[in-house]
């Protein structure tokens, strides 16, 4: 029997976003298992491509529990600075293929802003959205998939969080959606089946 696959359209930036726990990971998976390796780039934010970002999101991880920034705004702006170093990587990624990114700064501002530890340091909301804007310019997503409901509780979901994520799918709400809670299976039809709907993405019949 025929396998059918995807391809991506060149140029199109699909985002993954959410609360962890939240079946993202698993998605993104099952996408990169259906697509061809060769035209979509997948980068996950803040590891990235290089050692720096690689090592500054173990850091941010906290392999040791020393490691981690006791700052809400050192966390956010280690974060940032991995965005910064990844963003002309990603916007040469997305002119010459597609570009998958699992989290970009809609992390930072529910996680930093939303969540609360980056207003709790005085920096005004405006500064912190400047700063974010510079270092995101280059980038527009063809669209956003936003995940809001935790299979588990999970600590770094903080109050706040979601409402934030809330706010940026009204306020984009031309290229952002809620995936609906559903099976695994499900999920990765209904994200297959908007990339196709929105000419996001094709099938390929092969083998
Ligand atoms: C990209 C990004 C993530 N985060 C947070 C979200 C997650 O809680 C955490 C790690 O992200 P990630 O490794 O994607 O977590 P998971 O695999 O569990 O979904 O970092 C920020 O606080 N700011 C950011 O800019």
């Amino acid at each position: 029997m025929a396998k059918t696959d995807f391809t991506i359209r060149r140029g199109a930036v699909i985002v993954f976003e959410g609360l962890d726990q939240t079946g993202k990971s698993t998605q993104l998976n099952r996408l990169r298992g259906s697509l061809d390796a060769e035209s979509t780039v997948f980068a996950h934010m803040p590891s990235g491509f290089t050692t720096f970002t690689e090592r500054v999101y173990r850091a941010l991880e906290g392999e040791t529990a020393d490691e981690k920034p006791k700052s809400g705004l050192a966390q956010q702006l280690a974060h940032l600075a991995c965005h910064a170093e990844s963003v002309p990587d990603l916007k040469r990624a997305a002119e010459t293929r597609s570009l998958i990114l699992d989290r970009w700064w809609w992390s930072t501002l529910a996680y930093g802003w939303y969540g609360g530890s980056v207003k709790q340091s005085g920096l005004p909301e405006s500064s912190f959205k400047e700063l974010i804007d510079t270092i995101w310019s280059p980038i527009t997503p063809s669209i956003v998939f936003v995940f809001l409901e935790p299979h588990h509780l999970d600590p770094n979901n903080a109050p706040g969080v979601q409402d934030g994520y809330r706010a940026l799918l009204d306020e984009y709400a031309e290229s952002a959606l809620v995936v609906p809670v559903a099976s695994e299976e499900e999920t990765h039809s209904f994200v297959t089946e908007t990339l196709l709907n929105r000419g996001l993405a094709a099938r390929v019949e092969n083998r």
